[in-house]
């Protein structure tokens, strides 16, 4: 089975670094990495050594959202709630790692890219790529309850301004809204970095510290809620004629 999905556990660092493998896809999503991912992220609860996790992509890209062949058009409202829950619980288990996590945006990130990121609890984004929770443009809205975590990161108007013009910012606008917390000019991850230093520089016990009063200053149980909330309108608009046409288009503009 191809690896969809890497992790390397760094032991001097104490850090697992997560990287969605699929370059050629520009890591998009597919139903067999959500599969890899669940299982790295469960074995990531039950660690007790690890102190960071870095989700990162193989460049070019840092992820390119839902993969369209996966996730796409012709199916029911039903099996689209099905689809689409199944990267929000993975999304739900990132959110509540008792360890920090960071999103390395690597590359560009679109649509679910964006809300992968939204769910670690820091981001920091290379000042070449562009990045852009694009789901408005075709047609339905974020579906992985990304959207929700989105107004848990920045402010809650802002959050709303973006996901409504679905647009695409460059990594100095990501810095300015407070999406991201640094910019990075190298695109490979090095655990040396100046904008890793301080977590890997922090103990086990400071960063699962930290972390649990960062869960506990929030209402969990509500944002559960919200997010299970946008899944299942998400699975609505799945099933509209806007947006079969766009998945459509989006092959067509891609067929060589
Ligand atoms: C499931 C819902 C989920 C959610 O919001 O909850 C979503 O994320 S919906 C999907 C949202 N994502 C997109 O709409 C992005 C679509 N892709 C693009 O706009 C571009 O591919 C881009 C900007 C990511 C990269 O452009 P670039 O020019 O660098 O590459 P190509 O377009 O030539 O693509 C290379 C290769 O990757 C395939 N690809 C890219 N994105 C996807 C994707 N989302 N699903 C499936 N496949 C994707 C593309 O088809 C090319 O494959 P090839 O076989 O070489 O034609």
């Amino acid at each position: 089975m191809s690896n969809d999905v890497l992790l390397n556990l760094d032991q001097n660092n104490q850090t697992a670094v997560v990287t969605l493998n699929r370059p050629d896809k520009r890591n998009a999503i597919s139903l067999k990495l959500i599969e890899q991912l669940d299982q790295i992220i469960d074995q990531l609860h039950r660690d007790e050594q690890t102190k960071l996790v870095i989700i990162t992509g193989s460049s070019p890209a840092f992820c390119a959202g839902g993969d369209l062949n996966d996730f796409h058009g012709d199916i029911g409202q039903e099996e689209a709630h099905h689809l689409l829950k199944k990267m929000q619980q993975v999304l739900w288990k990132i959110t509540t790692l008792p360890i920090p996590t960071i999103a390395w945006m690597n590359g560009l990130a679109r649509g679910g890219g964006m809300e992968l990121a939204s769910a670690c609890d820091f981001r920091f984004v290379n000042e070449m790529s562009n990045y852009g929770f694009t789901q408005g443009q075709l047609a339905i809205s974020t579906g992985w309850g990304g959207g929700t975590l989105l107004y848990e990161r920045i402010h809650p108007q802002e959050a709303y301004y973006w996901l409504v013009t679905a647009d695409v910012r460059s990594a100095e606008q990501l810095k300015e809204i407070g999406f991201a917390q640094g910019i990075f000019s190298s695109e490979q991850l090095e655990l040396n970095h100046p904008l890793i230093e301080p977590y890997t520089n922090r103990s086990y016990e400071q960063l699962k510290h930290w972390k649990d009063q960062w869960l506990k200053a929030q209402d969990l149980q509500r944002l559960k809620k919200r997010m299970d909330e946008e899944v299942e309108a998400c699975s609505h608009m799945w099933v509209g004629q806007e947006h079969k046409d766009a998945v459509a288009n989006f092959f067509k503009r891609n067929e060589k």
